[in-house]
């Protein structure tokens, strides 16, 4: 009789737990989508105007901001041409209603908000971790200015401290295995194929390429000598270390402010 009580009482507990545990997550992922809306919308409020070039970044801080590039288009009649990095962005665009552009006949762009896996205190940036880095680096690097817009668990002092899924590389499928090699002989560490997650195999790029995560160990390399050495590998397309590309960055902090950096 006591065990049975004590069982009932134990089992009730841990229900109470449980159901805490919930509300406790729930709070966080409130906060942090709080934060990649403080800080998307203060972005675009201080970076777009009217008859720009707009790149428009891939992931899920990019959704706020082209919320808010919707918003003023319409309430200010802009007229602001947006220049996709990924399919997702492109969606985004058209969901909008907004002009759609691209780099044949927009080669110049004016500013491209587009958020990040990690931001160190150089601001070298890891990007990638939605599978889109080609897209965005050739779309930052025709871009005047690469804004960057973030929650507060983007901030860091060096990579590696807060993001801990490694750096996407993407790569033509047919050389993942010696590429992998090459990157763990030159600088250690663990190199992965990312895996689909709703599919079997392995994720498959906008580009029809796949990407490699590097779990690297050394945190103190130089990325802009790191990015070139990986970059001259045959079959590395491109790497998620985006090197002095950004010139300021937003991170919305769970209060509700907005922190820069530049
Ligand atoms: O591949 C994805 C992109 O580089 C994203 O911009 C990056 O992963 C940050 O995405 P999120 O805003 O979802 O954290």
């Amino acid at each position: 009789m006591l065990l049975k009580v004590y069982a009932a009482t134990v089992l009730k507990h841990s229900a109470t737990v449980k159901k805490l545990c919930r509300l406790y997550s729930s709070c966080v992922k409130m906060s942090l989508e709080q934060a990649k809306q403080v800080a998307a919308y203060r972005a675009v409020d201080e970076f777009v105007t009217n008859d720009c070039i707009f790149g428009v970044g891939s992931g899920s801080t990019v959704v706020y901001a082209v919320q808010r590039l919707a918003e003023r288009v319409e309430t200010e009649n802009l007229k602001v041409t947006c220049v996709p990095t990924s399919f997702q962005a492109k969606q985004l665009i058209v969901k909008h209603n907004l002009t759609l552009g691209e780099l044949d006949t927009s080669p110049v762009i004016d500013v491209t908000i587009d958020g990040a896996d990690e931001v160190d205190s150089n601001m070298t940036l890891i990007k990638g971790g939605g599978g889109c880095l080609l897209q965005e680096k050739i779309v930052a690097s025709c871009s005047k200015k690469l804004i960057v817009i973030a929650d507060y668990t983007k901030d860091s002092v060096k990579l590696g401290d807060r993001y801990k899924k490694g750096i996407p590389i993407e790569v033509v499928p047919l050389a993942y295995v010696p590429i992998q090699k090459k990157i763990e002989a030159l600088y250690g560490g663990e190199v992965k194929l990312r895996k689909a997650v709703a599919k079997a195999g392995p994720v498959v790029t906008d580009n029809g390429n796949f990407i490699l995560d590097w779990l690297f160990t050394n945190q103190d390399l130089d990325w802009d000598k790191v990015s070139n050495v990986i970059k001259m590998i045959p079959g590395v397309v491109e790497t998620g270390l985006f090197v002095r590309m950004c010139h300021k960055a937003y991170f919305g902090q769970p209060e509700g402010n907005v922190v820069e950096r530049q």
